[in-house]
């Protein structure tokens, strides 16, 4: 694996340091950008890591741009990654033409479908490879808790279960709670593990609770106002249905009023985040 990181940016925030690296990927083969921000504490020991899994379109700036969870970062002594949502740099057939597909939407699965296979193994990549960088390169305690929004909400929810013990706690905005059964998910799945649906199972949330449980209670924050909910992109009722076959704890909050977007995800973040910090120490 390479390890080298090069350093693209780096700028205060809340006495903190919002840092900005470019790497070789060896898990997608190509350079990847991620952002992680390091809170004041870290200057003088190792901290807890909050993964923070983007959506449909974003890069690893969106959340750090749009979500003000750097103030509450700072103030909690918690570090956050936000890497990007798929590989860069390549040209694979059609990659770009679409907006939830391709380039900006790498589901956090590891296809098997050519020519996606040789790229597109963004769960290895959050999972696997980018744990293991930053265990070398940043003052970490080991720690970790995910969380995500969207289509990286989802991602949150089956890195979470599909890798008991790994995360303290797990929560998501907006999270495709069900992509076998929604249109971005069958149009993604489809694509990247080719049409057998049951491949589809270990890279559902739904079908992940009801086959394997978890050990972890699951938090989602979920706006009735958001068209994607509204259009039948989201289904948190399907995931409310696996957890309650499998008996595992969901909290479930409908936001009145909210949308799909970053004001959503600012509006709540704090409360995500002092969750998260919460575990993280009684780990
Ligand atoms: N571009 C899509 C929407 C994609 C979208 O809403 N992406 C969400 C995640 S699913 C997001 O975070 N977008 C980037 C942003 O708001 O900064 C559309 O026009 O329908």
């Amino acid at each position: 694996m390479s390890d080298e990181l090069e350093l693209i940016s780096a700028t205060k925030s809340f006495g903190g340091w919002l840092k900005r690296y470019k790497h070789r990927s060896d898990a997608l083969h190509c350079d990847m950008i991620f952002a992680i921000y390091l809170p004041p504490a870290a200057e003088e020991k190792s901290v807890p890591l909050l993964w923070w899994l983007s959506g449909l379109t974003c890069t690893d700036e969106n959340f750090m741009q749009k979500a003000g969870a750097q103030r509450i970062a700072a103030e909690l002594g918690i570090a956050i990654i936000c890497p990007d949502t798929s590989p860069r740099g390549t040209e694979l057939p059609g990659e770009h033409e679409r907006y939830d597909f391709g380039s900006g939407a790498g589901f956090y699965v590891n296809a098997t479908e050519s020519p996606w296979n040789r790229h597109y193994h963004m769960y290895d990549y959050v999972t696997e490879e980018l744990p293991a960088l930053l265990e070398t390169h940043f003052p970490l305690n080991g720690k970790a808790a995910i969380s995500g929004h969207s289509m990286g909400g989802h991602g949150a929810l089956i890195c979470a279960l599909k890798n008991p013990g790994r995360y303290t706690s797990v929560s998501a905005f907006a999270p495709i709670c069900n992509p076998s059964q929604c249109p971005w998910g069958e149009f993604a799945f489809t694509g990247y593990l080719g049409k057998d649906k049951t491949d589809w199972r270990e890279w559902d949330a739904c079908e992940l609770v009801k086959s394997h449980g978890s050990d972890l209670a699951l938090m989602v924050d979920q706006g009735d106002a958001d068209n994607f909910y509204q259009d039948g992109q989201l289904k948190p009722e399907a995931l409310q249905a696996a957890c309650k076959e499998a008996e595992v704890p969901l909290t479930l909050r409908m936001q009145p009023g909210y949308d799909h977007s970053y004001f959503f995800i600012a509006s709540f973040i704090d409360n995500h985040l002092r969750y998260h910090a919460h575990h993280l120490r009684s780990a």
